[in-house]
Order: structure tokens, then C-alpha cells, then sequence
């Protein structure tokens, strides 16, 4: 099957799945007010691939069939270039507000294929086989696609890994005729409830003895066993007025149960090996997905300018600290931008004929952007001020005694009137302030792991070539032959 439209993707809705959220376990995902909206909103991505088809659209390698450029294994800086159009366009729909629109986990599964070698270690030649066949389907189905890595926090002392006996991490508990079944739990699969199967990966390396939670698979959502417990919904009225976020965005995210689930052997990609689950997460893993994610960012960072931007328009606020502000959040896309450019023009193969773009620039980014995000939603709260609360609602708006008033008292500057007005600044609450953009912010905190571990890492595995040469020019000196030479420069001054 070709690149999926909305429609195909919301029947595919229709496959069983074990989902609760608040006080229910959900009937139709589709239907449920929950999950309507953003089940709409991912709808409109599938039907976007066909609007921006020059884009978004490319041919399957083998078939020849319409895919989505997400799939791409990229084989040269042009790929990549290429790959980067159709991601903005993706992007763009939810102003970079879906972080796991399906493109997320389409560029990890094409970069784990791609370098498939690095699977193919320490006898698991079978499991990168199944991944390569995975990723086929994967494309060729055009499945939206969901992850899960992380083991849950019951002792947090216990620290990242579970250690040998450990009752509540994912492991493998059994065999059967057809597979392996495994018994567990997972912390958040974003997306969950509108996915059509979940992915299983490497995170944290595991310490020795732990070989039965080395396990790497894709499954159904509808597999017998599978549990999702969703956070509390933050999805609004359909009413895109009032919440033209918060009715539309709200993509989710669910605790995962294993209760006995049966995995199919061609499904397995890791299998109970340790070597492979601890080495493949540091090799081409990130700076592929990388190149994603900071599309997504950037987009999110332009719109927050633009829109804090227009704000200050309404009600002409021209104070220099508050273009101080609006310059900051610039400075932040742009500094984005840069990093994007550098990673791609800096793009080499990485092996196999796989071109994969340069590490460093986003190992900064990554450890960067979940502060800078925080700052910019302080930036427009500040901004904002009462005026995110002084903005009446559609049916407030539609109330013949009340609009003259409104008309009158909640204008804006100029030839602002009062519903464009409150357009702007209930679009700013949203973004900033409400239980959807609460969540927003925690994911940017946390998608990536936390801002903290990220400049850890960033400086136990920075290139430190230049930096060393540039000290070791003081350190190396001889001291008294440099003293002789500035005293001859400065007896001939
Ligand atoms: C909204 C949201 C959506 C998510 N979606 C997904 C998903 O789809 N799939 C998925 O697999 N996971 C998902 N996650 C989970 C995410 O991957 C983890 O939350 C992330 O890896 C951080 O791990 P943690 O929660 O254990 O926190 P930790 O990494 O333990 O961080 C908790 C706090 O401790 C601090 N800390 C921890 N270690 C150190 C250290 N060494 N040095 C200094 N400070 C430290 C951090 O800075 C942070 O403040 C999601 C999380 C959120 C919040």
C-alpha cells in the first residue's frame, strides 16, 4: 500500500486496542472526545503527503510505490536536503507542536535499516535482518508508529538500569512456538493511542547478567496484553476559537503494559543481547533522528516569535526590554537554524553508503534547546501578561448584548478590533498556559532526556582536537624563551 491518507489512517483506528484514560477504558479512539481532535490532526498529516506531494512524497526503492520522504535511508547531503523539505511541511501543520507525528519514529527506523551492520553484531545477524524487513513494512504500510524505551522509576537510587531480578522493567519471561513472550512495563509512548503498532529500542545500557532485558521488537497496538494508560487528556472542544491548540494537538502520552505479550520471532530485533542493546543507541541512532527533531524545533521557535511578535502588535507594546525579549526567542531560532545548516553541510557517509549529518552541532542543541524553550514560554508569559485572561470567548464574542461592550473595552491598538485581539491572546494561553502547553513544555524538557545529562554528555564526547591545541600552546611553551622574545619586542617599541 502507497502513502496513507486521513481517512485510511483514521480505520485503522479501528484495529482493538486496550487504552484508559481518566475514568474509562476507550471504545473508539476516533470518537472519544479525548482523543477526537488529535486523532483529526494526525489525520491531516497522512492527507498532507498528498497536498505537498513534490515534498513529501518519493519512491519506494524496490516498489516504485509513493512513500513518505521520512523513509528515507539518505545516501548523500542531497537526500538530506531533500528529506529536511518534506519534514518541514510535517512540521509546519502543528507549528512544531507534535513532537511524534509518524516522521519521528519513519527517520529512526530508516536510520536503524540503513546501518543495519550495527545490528548485525555479537550473533544478532537474524535480528537485523527482521529489522531491515521491518522497516520495509513499516514504509510500505505507511503504519504510524509509536516508542517506548525507557524502564520505569519505582527506586530512582536503584539508578537508570534494572538490575538483575527486577519485576517491574521489560523482559523476556518465555518461549513459544512462534516467538518470545515478554513481561513488563515501559515509561511514556507518546502518541500511543493513534498509533497502529509500538516500537521497543535500546535506551539506558544494561549492566552484565541482565541479558533477558536486552530485547529490541515491533508489535501491533492490538497485541493481546498491551495496556496504555494515558495521561490525563488536555484535548479541548473542538471549538478551534477558543483552543486553537489545545482542540487539535493533543497527541498523548501512555504508560505501556506488557502483561504477557507474545512477540513474533520475525518481529525480534534484539533477542536477549546485551552487547547489541548497549552499543547501537551511541552510533547513528541521534544525529539521524536528529535532523527531524530540530526541524520540528525550529519551526516551533519561528512561531513563537511570530506570534509574540504579533501580541506586542495588538496592543502596541514598543518597550525596548520587550524588543530585547522578541530578539532573544529570534536569537534562539537562528542559532537553531545555524546548527541545522552546519549538521547537514557537515553530513558524511557514516558507512554502507549512508549519509547521516554531523553529530556535534546537534549534541548542542540537544542539551540546549529544552532551556531555551523554557525561556520562551517565560518570555511570552511575561509578554502576555493579563492580556492572555482579558480575551473573551466565541460564544462571549457571539453574544449580541455583551459584543458591543467587548467591541468597546477589549479592543487592540490602532484598527485592532476585540476578536482578533483575542484571537492572538488566546492563541498565546494556549501555547503557553494551558494543561496542553504545561505538557508541551515537560516533553521539550524531557524528550531527549533531560538538558542536564545532555551537557554531560556533550562534554565527555566533544571533539576536544582544537580546544587541547589552543591551551596546549600556553602549556607547552618554554616560558624563558617567550620572556626574552617580548622583552626584545618591547625594548624596540
Ligand atoms: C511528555 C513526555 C513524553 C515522552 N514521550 C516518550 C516516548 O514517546 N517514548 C519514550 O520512550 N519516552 C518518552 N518520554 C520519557 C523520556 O524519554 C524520559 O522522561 C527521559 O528520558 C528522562 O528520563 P527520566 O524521566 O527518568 O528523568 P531523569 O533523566 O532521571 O531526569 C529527572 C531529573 O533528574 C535530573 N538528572 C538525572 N540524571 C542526572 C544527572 N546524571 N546529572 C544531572 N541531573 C540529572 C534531570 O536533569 C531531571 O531534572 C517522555 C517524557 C515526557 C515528559
Amino acid at each position: 500500500m502507497p502513502a496513507r491518507t486521513g481517512a485510511q489512517f483514521l480505520e485503522g483506528l479501528k484495529q482493538p486496542r486496550e487504552i484508559w484514560v481518566g475514568d474509562r477504558k476507550i471504545e473508539s479512539v476516533a470518537d472519544d472526545p479525548a482523543f477526537a481532535g488529535a486523532a483529526r490532526g494526525v489525520a491531516a498529516v497522512y492527507d498532507l503527503q498528498h497536498k505537498e506531494a513534490d515534498a513529501c512524497l518519493m519512491p519506494d526503492p524496490e516498489t516504485g510505490e509513493k512513500i513518505n520522504v521520512s523513509h528515507m535511508i539518505p545516501r548523500s547531503r542531497q537526500d538530506l536536503a531533500r528529506r529536511r523539505a518534506g519534514l518541514e511541511k510535517i512540521a509546519a501543520y502543528s507549528v512544531g507542536l507534535m513532537g511524534r507525528t509518524p516522521d519521528y519514529m519513519n527517520v529512526t527506523y530508516a536510520g536503524f535499516a540503513g546501518r543495519a551492520e550495527e545490528w548485525a553484531v555479537n550473533g544478532n545477524e537474524e535480528g537485523a535482518e527482521n529489522l531491515v524487513n521491518y522497516q520495509k513494512y513499516l514504509r510500505r504500510h505507511d503504519i504510524s508508529l509509536t516508542h517506548t524505551i525507557v524502564n520505569p522509576t519505582i527506586d530512582k537510587a536503584q539508578g537508570d538500569a534494572p538490575q538483575p531480578g527486577n519485576d517491574v522493567a521489560l523482559r523476556k519471561v518465555g518461549e513459544t512456538e512462534h516467538g518470545i513472550v515478554v513481561r513488563g512495563a515501559r515509561i511514556l509512548a507518546t502518541l500511543a493511542p493513534f498509533a497502529d503498532e509500538l516500537a521497543v529500542y535500546p535506551s539506558h545500557p544494561l549492566p552484565p547478567d541482565c541479558d533477558e532485558y536486552a530485547i529490541s521488537f515491533c508489535i501491533p497496538i492490538s497485541t493481546p496484553g498491551l495496556k496504555f494508560i494515558c495521561r490525563d487528556s488536555f484535548s479541548e472542544s473542538s471549538n478551534f476559537f477558543d483552543h486553537p491548540i489545545s482542540a487539535r494537538f493533543d497527541e498523548q502520552d501512555a504508560f505501556v503494559i506488557f502483561d504477557n505479550v507474545e512477540v513474533p520471532r520475525d518481529r525480534l530485533h534484539v533477542n536477549c543481547n546485551t552487547a547489541v542493546y548497549n552499543s547501537v543507541m551511541m552510533r547513528s541512532w541521534w544525529p539521524n533522528v536528529m535532523q527531524q527533531t530540530t526541524i520540528r524545533a525550529l519551526t516551533k521557535l519561528e512561531f513563537a516569535w511570530g506570534l509574540a511578535s504579533r501580541m506586542t502588535e495588538v496592543i502596541n507594546d514598543v518597550k525596548p526590554q520587550t524588543w530585547e525579549m522578541l530578539g532573544e526567542i529570534w536569537s534562539y531560532a537562528e542559532l537553531t537554524r545555524a546548527c541545522l545548516k552546519a549538521a547537514e553541510d557537515g553530513a558524511i557517509d557514516y558507512g554502507n553508503g549512508v549519509w547521516l549529518p554531523d553529530a556535534q552541532p546537534f549534541a548542542a542543541i540537544r542539551a540546549s534547546m529544552p532551556r531555551w524553550m523554557a525561556r520562551v514560554s517565560e518570555i511570552i508569559q511575561l509578554i502576555g501578561s493579563h492580556n492572555v485572561f482579558a480575551a473573551p470567548s466565541r460564544a462571549q464574542l457571539d453574544d449580541p448584548s455583551l459584543r458591543p461592550l467587548i467591541d468597546h473595552y477589549l479592543r487592540g491598538a490602532g484598527d485592532v478590533g476585540a476578536e482578533q485581539r483575542a484571537r492572538v491572546f488566546r492563541l498565546a494561553w494556549d501555547f503557553v498556559g494551558t494543561g496542553l502547553a504545561g505538557r508541551n513544555l515537560q516533553y521539550e524538557r524531557f524528550y531527549l532526556g533531560s538538558s542536564a545529562r545532555n551537557y554531560q554528555m556533550a562534554h565527555l564526547f566533544g571533539d576536544r582536537t582544537r580546544a587541547n591545541e589552543l591551551v596546549d600552546r600556553f602549556l607547552a611553551e618554554d616560558i624563558g624563551a617567550v620572556n626574552k622574545a617580548d622583552r626584545r619586542v618591547a625594548g624596540a617599541v
